[in-house]
């Protein structure tokens, strides 16, 4: 069953069309990847996705329903996720305290820092095991501003996770990661795949390889190919267009 279904989508800044009648679609439990150039309009998309700017045109249904004109927040009810970088975080807190505070965030709860965390049994479990979903559990309650990069890109994914989403809309996840980082980052996706919807935009080629199920090609809004990663790197337009003719 489809979860997101994006018709016709389109989005333009004064001249340009960085969304250019993009069709797209998310299976429940699908990771459905999205590659393209520098300024293909992958961000644009994702943005769309998530509710932050609204499309010119066309309709984006969640569930058979149409959320196109929905808000942000309105999107996260119904279980819509996008990955924040890092910066929104409180670096002088835990990781612990963080990922509560997103729980808290979902559940309405009142959170006090300075009250015991064992208090706090409706926020500190499902914080607890959003971390233990990303691998850092031994290193909840390193304050964040301690943790390496990829452990605070893997603190981010965690945050996301403990909103229980049913569509994670993730954007380069990889950034800024050593390949040892990436490579454990794949893992922690892997073992994710067939649990929720994932967009998954990435420009670390060996990961969107190795992690999605279908691949759409993106190129000046366009979507030039929807396949498997077999298909897709079997494409001639997509290897001329972007992956290059040794791929
Ligand atoms: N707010 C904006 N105003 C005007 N033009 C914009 C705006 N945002 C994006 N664009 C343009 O839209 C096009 C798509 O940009 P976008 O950032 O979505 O591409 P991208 O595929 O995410 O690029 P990258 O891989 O470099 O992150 C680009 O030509 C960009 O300059």
């Amino acid at each position: 069953m489809s979860l997101l279904t994006v018709r016709q989508l389109v989005k333009r800044y004064g001249g340009l069309t960085a969304t250019d009648h993009f069709d797209f679609d998310v299976q429940a439990g699908e990771i459905h990847a999205i590659i393209g150039p520098n300024g293909a309009g992958k961000s644009t998309l994702i943005t769309q996705l998530a509710g932050e700017i609204r499309p010119d045109a066309g309709q984006i249904l969640f569930n058979n329903q149409d959320i196109t004109g929905e808000r942000v927040e309105q999107r996260a009810l119904r279980g819509i996720a996008r990955s924040y970088q890092i910066t929104s975080v409180f670096p002088e807190f835990s990781a612990l305290q963080n990922v509560m505070l997103t729980v808290q965030a979902h559940q309405g709860h009142s959170f006090c820092f300075w009250t015991p965390t064992s208090r706090q049994p409706t926020l500190i479990e499902p914080a607890e095991h959003a971390l233990e979903r990303v691998g850092l559990k031994d290193r909840m309650h390193v304050p964040v501003a301690d943790m390496a990069h990829g452990e605070q890109r893997q603190l981010e994914l965690a945050m996301v996770l403990a909103g229980q989403p049913r569509l994670l809309l993730l954007d380069e996840p990889m950034a800024g990661m050593s390949q040892a980082e990436s490579i454990q980052m794949t893992t922690l996706l892997h073992s994710l795949k067939g649990q929720y919807g994932i967009v998954l935009v990435e420009h670390d080629m060996d990961a969107v390889f190795k992690l999605a199920d279908r691949i759409t090609v993106l190129v000046y809004g366009r979507s030039i190919a929807c396949g498997t990663p077999e298909q897709i790197r079997a494409n001639p337009d997509v290897k001329a267009a972007y992956l290059g003719g040794d791929e």
